[in-house]
């Protein structure tokens, strides 16, 4: 699959490497339907949203996966995994496909702290999206400890069922971001950069938070997957034995 045609457009992008690409309707509604009724014993409360870690866990001493098979529900029908493969997002990584899944629960209101997903992984992450809509903000890439950034660059409007591909330049250039809000007014909807990818109620929202409309976008829960490559795995040892 040819990741081009998914571009966000982004400014000043020329010269760049990888990019952020977004796929509408990545899954159908049944599909999806299938995914969100995944096991839910794995849950791990955060403070601000519930977690699920698929693939094995990820040595805090030198990032090094010590791999578990990926459970069916990732690897059967819709084939999620092998579909992500298929878009050649990981085409130059070590393993070609990911290893590795988060998943992430949401409620209206819940977000994540600005962040990089940082060397452990091999530059790419998918993000399949299901349940409500979120707005991912784009920010400048900065050290962890200096102040955080309150401004985005832009944002990602990402819709149920669709797949975000952030790869090489835009893993590794920029902070990624979901505010704790529980709707999405005008000024939000007009820094969405992939507008014109969006289902037809959508765009016209945006368009209308550009006019100056006082437009409100309310969030629901939503749950997504991140997919990722951990290019170093420990061989030879298994969890549990
Ligand atoms: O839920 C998302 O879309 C983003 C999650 C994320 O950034 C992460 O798990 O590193
Ligand atoms: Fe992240």
């Amino acid at each position: 699959m040819a990741l081009e045609p998914f571009r966000v457009p982004v400014p000043g992008w020329e010269g760049a490497s990888g990019g952020f690409f977004y796929l509408p309707e990545f899954l159908s509604f049944s599909e999806s339907d299938s995914i969100d009724a995944a096991p839910s014993l794995k849950w791990k409360q955060l403070a601000h949203r519930r977690l699920q870690s698929w693939g094995g866990q990820i040595l805090e001493r030198d990032g090094r996966l010590v791999p578990e098979p990926m459970p069916p529900f990732l690897t059967t029908h819709p084939r999620l995994l092998a579909r992500i493969r298929d878009t050649t997002a990981f085409h130059d990584s070590i393993h070609k496909e990911p290893n590795h899944c988060l998943v992430n629960e949401y409620m209206a209101g819940q977000g994540i702290m600005p962040h990089n997903d940082g060397p452990t992984y091999f530059p790419a992450v998918a993000t399949l999206s299901l349940g409500g809509h979120v707005l991912l903000d784009i920010y400048p890439w900065r050290e962890a400890r200096e102040a955080y950034p309150t401004t985005p660059l832009f944002s990602i409007l990402q819709e149920p069922r669709s797949l975000l591909i952030i790869q090489g330049d835009a893993y590794r250039n920029y902070l990624h971001g979901i505010a704790e809000r529980t709707q999405d007014d005008a000024p939000r909807m007009a820094n969405v950069a992939n507008s014109a990818q969006l289902s037809a109620p959508l765009n016209d929202l945006v368009d209308a938070a550009r006019r100056g409309e006082n437009v409100l976008c309310s969030r629901e829960r939503r749950v997504s997957l991140t997919f990722r490559d951990v290019e170093r795995v420990q061989r030879g040892l298994r969890i549990g034995r």
